[in-house]
């Protein structure tokens, strides 16, 4: 784990910051209205609101997966102007967990981890499954992800995250579908990444983020306010 606890802090530093941010799509259905959101490091932001009040959205702009109509998104102080900056800051500083993750089915689970990585493949290997084994799913490494069980796969996909060692851990019900222990156990795990003074965020139905997020928001009506 030595290398993950190594981040130094930074402290007050921002590292997600969202400047009022509007999204519409087709032009008239206005999703965000005027959307602010700052996020240190060593924070987990626990994201809240119903179905459909726009959690996806505000997580795809934190992670430059798409633009806002007006504001601006910078992640670890980039102004991030160009598509192909993006791809980079993406790569290089955000970890994305989502609902159901996606390997490729051809390669094994240690491969799909290693698959983001730019180091030489025995570093990378080395270092994918010291992840693997952190989140516990060590034993797993060799075997196609298709036959991974939810909570395996869940697991797999933190790991995954990990893999570049990103300052922004961005997730997306990373919960839902999970039996009650094996998710408590992905809470656990995303705290413990705020403890590593990464920046979390997390949009979630699940009320056990009470107890691990360090601030809750809420979506409604397009607007974002505090608990
Ligand atoms: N690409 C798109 N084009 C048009 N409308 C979209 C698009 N993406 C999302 N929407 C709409 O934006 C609204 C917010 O969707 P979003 O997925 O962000 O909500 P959510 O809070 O994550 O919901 P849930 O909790 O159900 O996952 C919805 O009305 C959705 O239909």
């Amino acid at each position: 784990m030595g290398r993950y606890l190594k981040r130094s802090g930074g402290h007050g530093m921002t590292l997600l910051e969202i400047d009022s941010v509007t999204k519409e799509f087709d032009g008239d259905l206005t999703v965000l209205r005027d959307v602010s959101l700052t996020v240190r490091p060593g924070e987990l932001v626990w994201l809240r609101g119903r179905s459909g009040a726009g959690k996806t959205t505000l997580l795809s702009l934190a992670g430059l997966l798409s633009s806002p109509t007006h504001g601006t998104v910078r992640v670890d102080g980039a102004e991030v102007g160009t598509a192909s900056r993006a791809a980079e800051v993406r790569r290089s500083r955000i970890g994305f967990v989502f609902q159901k993750p996606l390997f490729l089915p051809a390669l094994s689970t240690v491969d799909n981890v290693m698959l983001p990585s730019p180091l030489p493949h025995s570093e990378a290997r080395a270092a994918a499954d010291q992840l693997l084994t952190r989140f516990d799913v060590g034993s797993r490494a060799d075997h196609r992800p298709g036959l991974l069980s939810g909570g395996e796969a869940q697991r797999v996909a933190l790991a995954r995250a990990l893999m570049n060692d990103p300052a922004l851990v961005l997730a997306d019900e990373p919960t839902a579908g999970l039996d009650a222990e094996t998710a408590a156990l992905v809470r656990t795990h995303l705290a413990e990444l705020a403890h590593e003074q990464r920046a979390v965020v997390v949009a979630s139905h699940d009320d056990g983020f009470a107890d691990v997020a360090t601030r809750s928001v809420t979506l409604r009506n397009g607007e974002l306010t505090d608990a």
